[in-house]
């Protein structure tokens, strides 16, 4: 009755009218501010059982939300403190609960996801840049199921945390002390670039766990990343090539090498490091000092007989699907190399000279921001050792062993290497 009176009085319907219109912009702002504050998914959508209006605004809000996500994730993904702040509690239980695992060759200790593969080493030290990476965490529940993340240089868009676990599409196969553990942080550098970062020995020492043991020491990749791993023992080992093959033929190989007379004696200083009780370089490396024989059963002068090695590889790999590094030119130039392998991996040349400087104190080059960090990064002290004096005469006598292998290594490769000018 009183609705129709009032109805009825047209100054009355005047103010009626405004009211509504005053209570429906009201309503639309509080739901506005509400999806800005990003709650409004949980509730029921309103472009169901609305008007064409409303509907706009619903794709209005929702690209706003996509907008500050993609802000959200731009900051994450250019580096700016990634840090575990962003975890719940579950995923921090899940972060401690990465194994620790090492190194074979440097000792240096690795978050990765899995089973424990080597546990030769006895220094187990964790430095800051060898926390799991941004893509290894997934963020708070909150967050994770509807936040995308970007696919690397592919810029395409997939959920986080999402992925599987791959074999590895590429591999550093060699060789041992030529800058293997270099080149393997340098490339991860690169979003399209997932590698584990302990050696998994797996085509050599742990070939009979099977290949699915060996993808679930993998890390998760998205869709055009491509998965890596590093084993610089692979080289010499003579069943290598033919497993790697059956795995798949299509596997990229990468082999930095390094003078092998350096190589050497850095193989040497390593050992000597670990068993300071060994016999001297020189002693070691003749079979008879007077008559000048090597030794070439002792494993820091085979490894070197590159040719000899690579003739196996070639028994089941065309020379095009092996790329070889300069050990020395990865040192001098390392943005050069990495431009060489970026191609190599069919990848955009994102790792530049811009990610690189020369840390004084260490002698090497270093990262200004390691993956997932925005810290500057060398390699660890068991990389860049100071080497023991060795006599010249016999430094000279193993360059003279080396020089026809080189030649040889020059030629099937196409790559001259400069070690013995
Ligand atoms: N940027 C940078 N920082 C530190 N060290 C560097 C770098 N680039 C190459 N190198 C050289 O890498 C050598 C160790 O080689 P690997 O990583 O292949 O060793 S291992 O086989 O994994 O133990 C290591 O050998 P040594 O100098 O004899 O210790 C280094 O000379």
């Amino acid at each position: 009755m009183a609705f129709s009176r009032v109805y009825s009085d047209p100054l009355s319907r005047g103010i009626f009218k405004k009211f509504v219109v005053m209570l429906c912009s009201l309503l639309t702002s509080l739901y506005l501010l509400h999806c800005l504050t990003d709650r409004c998914s949980s509730m029921p959508t309103p472009v169901k059982a609305s008007s064409q209006v409303v509907g706009f605004f619903a794709s209005e809000l929702h690209d706003l939300r996509s907008l500050r996500r993609k802000r959200l994730l731009q900051k994450w993904t250019t580096g700016s403190k990634p840090g575990l702040s962003y975890q719940s509690a579950d995923d921090a239980k899940r972060t401690s609960e990465y194994s620790r695992f090492d190194d074979a060759d440097t000792g240096q200790v690795l978050y990765e996801p899995g089973p424990q593969v080597d546990s030769d080493s006895k220094n187990r030290e964790l430095s800051h840049d060898m926390q799991p990476s941004l893509g290894d965490i997934v963020y708070s529940k909150r967050l994770a199921p509807r936040f995308m993340m970007k696919t690397g240089s592919t810029g395409k868009l997939s959920p986080l945390g999402d992925g599987t676990k791959k074999l590895p599409q590429a591999m550093i196969i060699g060789v041992k002390k030529g800058g293997t553990r270099a080149l393997l942080e340098f490339l991860r550098v690169h979003p399209d670039i997932r590698a584990v970062g302990a050696e998994p020995h797996f085509f050599d020492r742990n070939y009979e766990n099977g290949l699915e043991w060996y993808r679930e020491l993998m890390p998760k990749t998205l869709e055009g990343q491509i998965t890596m791993e590093k084993t610089p023992s692979y080289f010499v080992t003579r069943e290598a090539p033919a497993r790697i093959s059956g795995m798949s033929r299509d596997t990229k190989l990468i082999v930095v090498v390094r003078d092998p007379v350096t190589r050497a004696i850095s193989d040497y200083t390593q050992t000597l490091s670990k068993k300071p009780d060994i016999p001297t370089f020189e002693s070691l490396t003749f079979r008879n000092r007077t008559t000048g024989l090597i030794d070439t059963s002792w494993s820091a002068i085979q490894i070197g007989i590159y040719a000899k090695h690579l003739d196996n590889w070639l028994q089941y790999f065309p020379m095009g699907q092996i790329l070889f590094v300069s050990g020395e030119r990865l040192i001098s130039d390392p943005a050069g190399e990495l431009g060489r392998v970026q191609d190599f991996l069919g990848l955009k040349r994102i790792i530049t000279d811009k990610h690189f400087y020369f840390n004084q104190t260490k002698g090497f080059p270093c990262l200004k921001k390691a993956e997932g960090s925005s810290k500057p990064h060398c390699l660890g002290k068991t990389k860049g050792r100071t080497h023991p004096n060795i006599h010249p005469e016999v430094v000279q006598r193993l360059r003279d062993f080396y020089r026809p292998f080189n030649m040889k290594f020059y030629q099937m490769t196409g790559q001259i290497f400069g070690w013995d000018d």
